[in-house]
């Protein structure tokens, strides 16, 4: 666990960021920091640069400007993507799953002592999924399978969690479940950053905001971004390709 950080600290930080896919401008100029102990809703409308930020955030795509500051050590880092976008066909259980969140600070051929294992049991107890424990990967629901892969990162000891909508198909108990996971991790100080689309998740999860549009970044509190969606079908707010004048635009 990772001590509790000052409200006004930040591990990961944007500095005049400009990023490009194929050559193509996505996201220019952006500027701030993500709170520690907090969780920031990262928002927008499809093809606004969200998945570009993650991408630079992680390391896995060069800035063509500015640059990405994270203090947080590589082997504390966490990304999960999209649930399509991963192969979970491989012959593997969910325990082993859990188990190789030891991998990137314990190595991949040390093998597990007691007190992972232990460890392992204490994470599929929080998250509901003991029972599960032996069951291959292949054969869960998409809730249970979210569960497993949380899972893996509470055992990596994860202190930056990148987090692309992680409630889709996912059932109601497994949201419940994993909100108050989050909670619990920025608590003991983790960085949250989560793609979402749905704004009463906003409203139950995000301490910020991060709104792109246009190839910009807008800073916001959930109450404001709450008072202008409010209206909207949650599950499909129109965010908008430009920014609207009220919203507050925080600073770096
Ligand atoms: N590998 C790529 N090659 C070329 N263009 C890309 C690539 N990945 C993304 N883009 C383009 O970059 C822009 C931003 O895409 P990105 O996936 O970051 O948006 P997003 O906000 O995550 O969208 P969504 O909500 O649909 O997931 C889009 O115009 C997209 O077409």
């Amino acid at each position: 666990m990772v001590a509790v950080m000052q409200a006004n600290n930040s591990r990961l930080r944007l500095h005049d960021l400009q990023l490009a896919q194929s050559g193509r401008m996505v996201i220019e100029h952006l500027d701030g920091r993500f709170l520690d102990g907090a969780i920031t809703a990262l928002i927008g409308a499809n093809g606004a640069g969200k998945s570009t930020l993650i991408q630079a955030i992680m390391g896995e795509l060069r800035p063509v400007g500015g640059k990405v500051i994270c203090d947080v050590p590589k082997e504390r880092r966490a990304w999960l993507p999209q649930q399509l976008a991963l192969d979970l066909t491989f012959p593997m259980s969910v325990e082993e799953l859990i188990m190789t969140g030891t991998w990137p600070s314990h190595g991949a051929l040390k093998g597990y002592c007691a007190a992972h294992y232990r460890q392992g049991r204490e994470i599929m107890a929080r998250l509901g999924i003991s029972h599960l424990a032996h069951r291959p990967l292949g054969e869960l629901s998409g809730g249970q399978r979210q569960r497993a892969l949380i899972g893996r990162t509470l055992m990596q000891g994860a202190e930056l969690l990148l987090l692309d909508e992680p409630f889709a198909n996912v059932d109601i108990e497994t949201v419940d479940v994993l909100i108050d996971v989050f909670h619990d991790m920025a608590k003991d100080g983790a960085t949250l950053v989560v793609v979402l689309h749905d704004m009463e998740q906003l409203s139950r999860l995000a301490d910020e905001v991060l709104m792109l549009a246009g190839g910009h970044g807008r800073w916001a509190s959930p109450k404001e971004i709450l008072g202008r969606y409010a209206g909207q079908p949650a599950k499909a707010p129109r965010l908008p390709l430009t920014f609207p004048d009220s919203i507050h635009v925080g600073s770096a």
